[in-house]
């Protein structure tokens, strides 16, 4: 076995005095950086796997919203989560040794220190988006895989969350826990199913325009709409071109949308038009529209998530459930102020905050029998309980209503990814929202007031100086950085700003939030000074 690392390993170096680290969106980097990476993070998942039993481990290969010249390879845990907090340190450890026969020696003391019996059969499986450099990544990763006696499955073109589907399809076959068909045509079936179910015969009103920001999500989204039957939906597909790298997540997708505040200009969109926006790996959706008379109006994270919290607290009402099960939502500090408002006082609903990343919002929404989780930027899902899901399905209905809540929150709890934020599955989950409740975009708007807000990013000296606490709501160092902060803040109605540094960038990011447009920005700009200051050593 040794000899068969040391030469698979030769074939895939690591490029030299570049430090890795396993961050919020595992590697990522620019893609001619991460031949050795791959490879090294097969040997790791297939350890991991060992760990777990032979469970299933996967292996996404993306770079989200990135340009084309980036990827990144990301651990998917075997329910389809994001890979445990402790082996990230180890994922980071493995791809930092500087030779082969270091490699080796770290990966045998890993698997000593972790118990892994080397022996056990193991099982890896990848996915990538449209990135040409993902072809090389997944062949490293083979290699690795090949190398330690690893079953290895390349399920090549997928979305991240059809991977994460993949993964806990394959790892709760044959169980009661089943998830659906281990394929992506599988997934396409379990969506247009539940899409069916959920609208009980409703309308979808109108054509829905989707911007796929030329990535993965066109073809997969051009594929269900396929399988799912006449007249049910009338999707625009656009920005779907996936022939041409070099126009990937350019001027299109959620990150733009939500970073730029306006429409992607191509194609021109038409007032009025209910539009949303993919990004590059199909987890994170935006919504909006071109009021004829008021313009640019964004439909973010923070608004699916009220909207999917409102439309389930109803349901669990009409299904007399409320009694029984916990709702609540989970939100980071980059939520719109007024969001959380409108969910403690009119939903009334609990809302629980956690630090930026995806894994810690899903971990707190897993607390509850049904945890909505969004973060600002579109990334999010619902999670639903076992005995939630039970409860749905075995309930006796006293009444038709409750009979028919009983089989809507059933098949939303099919329709919605729940291994993580899924951008299509997300996004017909509000077309069922909006033809239950006969919304326009208008009228999902008209729920609450956004309070204006600024998210800057500011280049500083040393980032890692910055350190946060209360869910990164305050910075705990530098020493006097959070007073200067606060003191600015008092200045302001109805304020509120923090910082902290990026996990996916060498910067940090200030968010402020004002009653005022000017406000807000004025508050940034002061806090973003603050962070300049204390950042330069
Ligand atoms: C303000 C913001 O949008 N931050 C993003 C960004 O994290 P940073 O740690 O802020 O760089 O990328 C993360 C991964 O995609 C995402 O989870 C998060 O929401
Ligand atoms: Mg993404």
């Amino acid at each position: 076995m040794d000899d068969k690392i040391l030469a698979a390993s030769a074939k895939h170096p690591i490029v030299p005095n570049h430090a890795y680290k396993y961050g919020t969106a595992g590697f990522r980097m620019k893609a001619d950086l991460l031949d050795g990476v791959a490879f090294r993070v097969g040997l790791l998942s297939g350890l991991r796997s060992r760990r777990l039993n032979g469970q299933a481990i996967g292996v996404m290969i993306t770079a989200s919203h990135n340009p084309a010249v980036d990827n990144g390879v990301k651990i998917v845990d075997p329910m389809g989560e994001m890979l445990e907090q402790d082996w990230e340190a180890h994922a980071t450890k493995l791809v930092n040794c500087a030779s082969d026969q270091e490699l080796l020696d770290t990966y045998k003391s890993l698997a000593a220190q972790l118990k892994v019996d080397l022996s056990t059969p193991g099982r890896v499986i990848c996915g990538r988006d449209t990135r040409p450099s993902g072809h090389g990544l997944a062949a490293a990763l083979a290699d690795a895989c090949e190398a330690i006696d690893i079953e290895y499955t390349d399920y090549k073109r997928v979305t991240t969350p059809q991977l994460h589907y993949l993964v806990r399809c394959i790892n709760t076959e044959g169980t009661p826990k089943s998830y659906g068909e281990v394929s992506k045509a599988g997934y396409n079936k379990k969506m247009s199913d539940a899409l069916v179910r959920a609208l009980g015969g409703r309308k979808i009103e109108g054509q829905l325009t989707v911007d796929c920001a030329n990535g993965v999500g066109g073809p997969e989204l051009s594929e269900l709409l396929k399988v799912i039957p006449k007249d049910v939906i009338n999707v625009k597909v656009v920005n779907d071109d996936v022939l041409r790298p070099e126009v990937l997540n350019l001027d299109a997708g959620a990150d733009y949308v939500k970073t730029r505040q306006r429409a992607p200009p191509k194609p021109t969109p038409v007032p009025g038009n209910r539009i949303c926006s993919l990004d590059g790996d199909a987890d994170r959706l935006i919504y909006y529209w071109i009021d004829p008379d008021t313009g640019f109006f964004m439909l973010d994270g923070d608004r699916i998530s009220s909207l999917n919290a409102s439309f389930i607290g109803g349901l669990v009402r009409e299904a007399g459930l409320e009694d029984e099960l916990r709702i609540g939502v989970v939100q980071t500090a980059y939520a719109n102020g007024a969001s959380t408002a409108y969910i403690e006082k009119h939903l009334k609903l609990p809302v629980v905050f956690t630090p930026t990343g995806v894994k810690h919002l899903h971990h707190a929404a897993c607390q509850f029998d049904i945890g909505v989780y969004f973060e600002a930027n579109g990334h999010g899902t619902v999670v639903f309980s076992q005995e939630a899901i039970r409860l749905f399905t075995e309930k006796e209905p006293q009444s038709p209503a409750q009979k028919e809540a009983l089989e809507t929150l059933a098949a939303i709890s099919d329709l919605i990814n729940q291994t993580v934020g899924d951008a299509i599955s997300d996004m017909l989950m509000v077309e069922v929202i909006l033809a239950h409740k006969g919304w326009t975009l208008k009228d999902w708007a008209n729920t609450y007031n956004d309070l204006p807000n600024r998210l800057v990013r500011v280049e500083v000296g040393d980032k890692d100086l910055f350190e946060t606490t209360d869910a990164e709501r305050r910075l705990s160092a530098p020493k006097g950085a959070q007073e200067e902060i606060d003191s600015f803040v008092k200045k302001y109605t109805n304020a509120r700003s923090f910082a902290r540094a990026s996990g996916t960038e060498n910067a940090c990011r200030v968010y402020a939030e004002a009653a005022t447009r000017s406000e807000a920005d004025e508050l940034a700009k002061h806090v973003a000074d603050v962070i300049k200051k204390f950042g330069s050593p």
